[in-house]
């Protein structure tokens, strides 16, 4: 075990059957305490955003929590800007498995009491959201309404706010972009306390309208250190009921990353693809997912699987037993129709393929009936209760890392991550990536398909040390213009983070809007050591 780490990194006896216990049978805790919690804390939270939806206080409450912030940032200037900002949100409920160490001595600024949808407009095809609103509260408003956003990230916690000032990336992003994609004009507030509307406009003519104009440009990625996102407007599109997934399997490696790139193609809207994802459940063996509007299956011989019913199989094990049992010479392609909302979640339940080693018979079919329901636990409540062992545990063996490379660089990078870590399933999901100003401004041409590699697991490779491997990943990446997300682990040094993300308006906007004494540096809130 661990024979990539130094003699003086490695635990003791005592400490691995700790860790090993407390790996195994954390189910103890997680099943009669964190699932019931979680499931009262969803209710309690849907009946609240229903009467705030019915009573509408939502707009009138947002200009009083956007003052609050403003005279919050004006006694911070008051008092000689001493500390940096940063959003009060605190380290427990974010999406990541770290904890922000710079906020410990920083002024706090309430953007988290910022959590209701504020206005959809029909006419121009938009929805405006408050920073804190989750993935989940916009699928449950918009789809019953027959709309949709056109990049809608699966996990139901992920925030606006994350989703912006960190990044964001769905099966729908193969035609649409990533979360900053979608996003027509952002609510902001200063480190001079002033509440900014900062949209694209290519027709601005005055310094002040240039200004806000490139601001909207360098806000994506920032992780908060340019400006308060206060709200955010958003493209909506019009949706259908239900959406027929193909699964194709694939058979070798290089048969996955030509077909997924042929597939990648078909994003204009003559065709009749609207979301793209894959699994690579071996090195070679896969199967790519291409998802279409639907109002529901044309014959009586064609199934609808509701897959977000609590008594369903978690998702990534049904498309592994669709491939092994359904797909064959004479059939190569089956097709399902999935509910709207239960596509889009489709990966909740499962948290991806983490829940196996929370819940390990959690797939169990008595499971899933007796207690299926309750799950799956709060992600933030699971972080809020990883014991210290069992984080030193996932410190030295769990990955978690979101490669973005282009889509032609796929099957070197598949490689690297099978000598290096060899976690599977692999999560690939294409996105169409336009060259524009800012941190993920691409240098050699105005546009792209990358593909975002996840690999989410414990890894029992040989050699697997934290630092070193995804020093050697990270150099991969670089090299071929690819980007890694920001909650993950960075062990770049600034340089390199420099190298991979273009600064130069990034900076530009620092100076510019009084950010240098205001907030910490990007690079200072994304680096390993940042984060406990
Ligand atoms: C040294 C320096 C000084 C600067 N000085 C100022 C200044 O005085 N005032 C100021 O306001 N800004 C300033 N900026 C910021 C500058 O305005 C932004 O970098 C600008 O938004 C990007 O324009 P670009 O010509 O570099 O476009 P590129 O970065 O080359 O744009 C790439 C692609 O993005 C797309 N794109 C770019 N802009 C738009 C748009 N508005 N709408 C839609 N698509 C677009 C286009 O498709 C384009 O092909 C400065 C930046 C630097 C580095
Ligand atoms: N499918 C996907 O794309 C997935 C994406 N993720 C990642 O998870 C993160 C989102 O998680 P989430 O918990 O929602 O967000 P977080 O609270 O983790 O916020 C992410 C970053 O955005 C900043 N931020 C958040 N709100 C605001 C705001 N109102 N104004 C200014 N800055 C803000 C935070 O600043 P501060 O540090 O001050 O709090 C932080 O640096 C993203 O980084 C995303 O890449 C994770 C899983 C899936
Ligand atoms: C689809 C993309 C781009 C990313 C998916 C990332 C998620 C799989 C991770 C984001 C936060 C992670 C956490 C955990 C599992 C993996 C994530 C959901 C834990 C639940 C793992 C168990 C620990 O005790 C707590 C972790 C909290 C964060």
């Amino acid at each position: 075990m661990d024979p990539g780490l130094e003699a003086d990194e490695r635990p003791s006896r005592s400490q691995r059957f700790l860790e090993f216990m407390v790996f195994h049978f954390r189910w103890v805790v997680v099943v009669p305490i964190l699932l019931p919690l979680s499931f009262l804390f969803n209710v309690f939270f849907e009946i609240r955003n229903k009467l705030i939806y019915w009573i509408n206080s939502a707009p009138n409450a947002h200009v009083r929590k956007v003052n609050y912030i403003q005279e919050q940032i004006k006694n911070w200037n008051a008092d000689g800007r001493r500390t940096k900002l940063v959003n009060a949100r605190p380290g427990w409920l974010t999406m990541s498995f770290r904890y922000p160490l710079y906020k410990t001595d920083a002024t706090k600024i309430a953007t988290d009491r910022l959590f209701d949808i504020l206005e959809l407009d029909l006419e121009k095809m938009t929805i405006k959201a408050e920073p804190g609103v989750t993935m989940g509260q916009i699928s449950r408003y918009l789809i019953p309404l027959g709309y949709t956003l056109p990049v809608l990230p699966e996990l139901d916690d992920l925030t606006v706010g994350g989703l912006i000032n960190g990044c964001g990336v769905e099966s729908g992003s193969f035609k649409h972009g990533m979360f900053q994609h979608i996003c027509t004009q952002y609510e902001v507030v200063t480190s001079d306390a002033e509440l900014l509307q900062v949209f694209p406009d290519p027709t601005a003519k005055t310094k002040k309208s240039k200004e806000a104009n490139s601001l909207f440009w360098a806000i994506p990625w920032s992780q908060g250190t340019l400006v308060f996102l206060t709200a955010a407007t958003m493209k909506i599109i019009p949706c259908k009921k239900y959406v027929k997934l193909q699964y194709k399997k694939t058979n070798t490696l290089e048969e996955m990353c030509d077909v997924l790139t042929e597939d990648s193609k078909k994003n204009s809207s003559f065709d009749d693809v609207d979301f793209i994802e894959a699994l690579l459940f071996t090195k070679d063996k896969g199967c790519i997912m291409l998802g279409e509007f639907s109002d529901g299956p044309d014959t009586h011989k064609e199934v609808i699987n509701p897959i977000g019913r609590f008594y369903k199989k978690w998702f990534y094990t049904h498309v592994e037993s669709i491939i092994d049992n359904k797909i064959d010479k004479e059939n190569p392609i089956a097709v399902e129709y999935i509910p709207l909302r239960d596509y889009y979640h489709r990966h909740s339940r499962s948290i991806f393929w983490e829940i196996r080693d929370i819940i390990p018979f959690g797939n169990n079919v008595i499971f899933r009936y007796l207690l299926g329901w309750l799950t799956p636990p709060k992600i933030s409540f699971l972080k809020a209760t990883t014991p210290s062992c069992l984080r030193s545990m996932y410190d030295r063996s769990h990955v978690l890392q979101d490669m973005l490379i282009p889509l032609e660089n796929l099957e070197k990078c598949v490689e690297l991550f099978h000598e290096e870590v060899e976690i599977y399933p692999l999560w690939l999901c294409p996105f169409h990536l336009k060259s524009q100003p800012g941190l993920m401004k691409l240098r050699d041409v105005a546009s792209k398909m990358y593909v975002d590699l996840g690999a989410y697991g414990v890894t029992y490779k040989k050699g697997y040390h934290a630092e070193r491997t995804t020093r050697r990943l990270e150099e991969h990446v670089r090299k071929v213009n690819g980007f890694q997300m920001t909650y993950a682990d960075i062990y770049m040094t600034k340089e390199e983070y420099e190298d991979m993300f273009d600064l130069t308006l990034y900076e530009y906007k620092r100076t510019a809007h009084h950010c240098n004494d205001a907030f910490p540096h990007v690079y200072e809130k994304v680096r390993r050591s940042a984060r406990r």
